[in-house]
């Protein structure tokens, strides 16, 4: 369970306190697929560093299974849009990468490798280097990557913003395909409406100055989410609701 508990982030700025994140609480339960989406500067990307470990809060704290969140750990993998595949290593030995680092056995890494890398349907690319593969298949790598070690949290930070729009839908699909057969709490950062509603179960919206959560919204379309789920009218309004909410939000001046 991740708790985030009046989670509060301030930077120096201009010899003044900028607030990126006002007082920010949230509870997620195990397994839970939770996006997070918000106007440019709402404190997304500063919440998922706090969760990942790799900034402190000024304020709160986030607890990870009721431990506060002290740096970064095993059982918190993290996918951001950038690939950070290791360009000089195979897709197998991305994937295998933090498996060596743990000092798993090398026949063991090769099935635990092997099992991810065909759950994203890479299997056919596994002695491909990155730069023979498309940005959405490197991003299917980094899910692998992230998988192999076997965490019970996945902090993505809008993994999939550097795609086109097709593959994008595609990507969204394929990880919910990983997640139903394996299943993670996840926290998806997100600028997409339609994404956001998509992939969760549970939609958090923030606003701006300060970053802040103003709504949470359930998801209460069954899983797996396929495409007539995409197009049905249920998914339309909840949409529609997110959208209101992202998108009509009051702004201090
Ligand atoms: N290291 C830093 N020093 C000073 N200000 C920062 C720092 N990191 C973030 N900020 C500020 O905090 C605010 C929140 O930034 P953050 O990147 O978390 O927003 P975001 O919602 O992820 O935005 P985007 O959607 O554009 O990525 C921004 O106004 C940003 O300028």
């Amino acid at each position: 369970m991740i708790v985030i508990d009046r989670v509060r982030k301030v930077f120096p700025l201009a010899g003044a306190e900028f607030v990126a994140l006002g007082d920010v609480s949230l509870e997620l339960a195990d397994n839970e697929f939770v996006t997070i989406v918000g106007p440019s500067g709402c404190g997304k990307t500063t919440l998922m560093n706090i969760l990942a470990g790799l900034e402190t809060p000024s304020g709160g704290r986030a607890l990870v299974d009721g431990t506060p969140v002290a740096g970064p750990g095993p059982e918190r993998g993290v996918i951001f849009q950038q690939y950070a595949l290791f360009p000089w290593l195979t897709v197998r030995k991305n994937v295998e990468f933090g498996l060596r680092t743990a000092g798993v056995p090398a026949a063991r890494r090769r099935e635990i490798a092997e099992h991810f890398i065909h759950l994203v349907g890479l299997d056919q690319f596994a002695d491909a280097l990155p730069k023979m593969l498309s940005g959405g298949m490197k991003q299917r790598v980094a899910i692998a990557r992230a998988y192999a070690v076997n965490p019970s949290i996945l902090l993505m930070d809008e993994p999939f913003g550097a795609v086109d729009a097709l593959t994008r839908v595609r990507l969204q699909e394929q990880l919910l395909d990983t997640w139903s057969q394996e299943r993670r709490t996840v926290v998806f950062v997100t600028h997409d409406v339609d994404e956001a509603v998509f992939l969760a179960n549970r939609v958090v919206v923030m606003a701006a100055r300060p970053g802040r959560i103003v709504e949470v919204i359930d998801v209460d379309l069954p899983y797996p989410r396929t495409e007539d789920i995409r197009l049905s009218p249920a998914f339309a309004t909840l949409r529609n609701r997110v959208w209101g909410a992202v998108y009509h939000q009051e702004t201090p001046a």
